[in-house]
């Protein structure tokens, strides 16, 4: 479903000094630095597998996501999703996944949240009934009901992350990326998450690549993860794999574990 094979990513940065007479001396003399945000990303992902995609911050795992969902060019490598190369094939490429960044909305802020559905039902041309049986399935399912006619800027932070779940998938795309979707929210809105995420892979064998840095959604949801670090894939298994490659376990919870594992690596 997902291939991805040697991809490479590189940023070309302006460095910046502090100081009025540094900042001066920039507006003359350059200089840039180099970021290498993805440095030879290899994996494959089948069909309704749900992985979990981690690494420290600056790791890639963001870069990743917008490579595979058709935001970002990579500089070289070859990803296929679902038999579309993402950034040349976007229009058909859209309709076969949904995207979810944490930190990001794509419900539009002044509107009531049904109006922002219809808008997203006109831009991917989703037929009426199935738009409507999304539609009902998603409200029940997220408890919207109480939720469609607020605009977006009113909604807490949980109700809104409920509104860009069902956002995403109201045109029953195959593949879901999910970048951070439970960051800042409270102990019941990340249960009703990530049972919500367990449902739909269950139910539509929705495949699912989820980047947090909660390892409680890890153990919840993922039975695959990725360790990403310095744009390169560095482990690929289980928990448990995580948990033999940390040394000296004993005792430790799973944050323990993972910065463990991070200075093992030097990411
Ligand atoms: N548009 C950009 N311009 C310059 N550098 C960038 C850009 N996007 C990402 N980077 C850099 O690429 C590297 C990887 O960033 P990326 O956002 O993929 O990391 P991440 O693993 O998602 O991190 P986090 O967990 O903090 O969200 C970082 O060093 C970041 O500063």
């Amino acid at each position: 479903m997902i291939e991805v094979s040697h991809l490479r990513k590189t940023f070309r940065v302006a460095k910046r000094n502090a100081g009025f007479s540094q900042a001066l001396k920039a507006l003359f003399h350059r200089e840039y630095e180099e970021i290498h945000a993805l440095d030879g990303v290899s994996f494959s992902i089948g069909e309704g597998e749900m992985v979990g995609y981690i690494g420290p911050n600056g790791a890639g795992k963001s870069s990743t996501i917008k490579v595979l969902s058709g935001i970002l060019t990579p500089d070289s490598g070859e990803c296929l999703v679902d038999g579309q190369v993402p950034w040349k094939d976007r229009v058909n490429h859209v309709r076969q996944i949904g995207v979810v960044f944490g930190q990001r909305s794509q419900l539009w802020w002044d509107v009531p949240v049904i109006d922002s559905f219809e808008l997203l039902k006109e831009i991917y041309a989703v037929p009426e009934d199935l738009y409507r049986k999304n539609l009902s399935e998603l409200t029940e399912l997220l408890s919207l009901s109480e939720l469609l006619r607020t605009p977006t800027r009113q909604l807490s932070l949980g109700q809104r992350m409920r509104c860009e779940m069902a956002a995403s998938l109201l045109h029953s795309p195959r593949i879901l990326f999910l970048d951070e979707p439970t960051i800042g929210l409270d102990a019941v809105s990340k249960l009703a998450v990530r049972d919500f995420i367990k449902q739909l892979n269950r139910e539509h064998k929705t495949t699912v690549i989820l980047t947090t840095h909660d390892m409680q959604d890890i153990e919840a949801l993922a039975s695959r993860v990725l360790l990403i670090g310095k744009g390169r894939i560095l482990l690929d298994g289980t928990l448990e794999d995580i948990r033999l490659a940390s040394s000296g376990d004993g005792g430790k919870n799973i944050d323990e574990t993972l910065a463990q594992l991070y200075k093992q690596y030097e990411i």
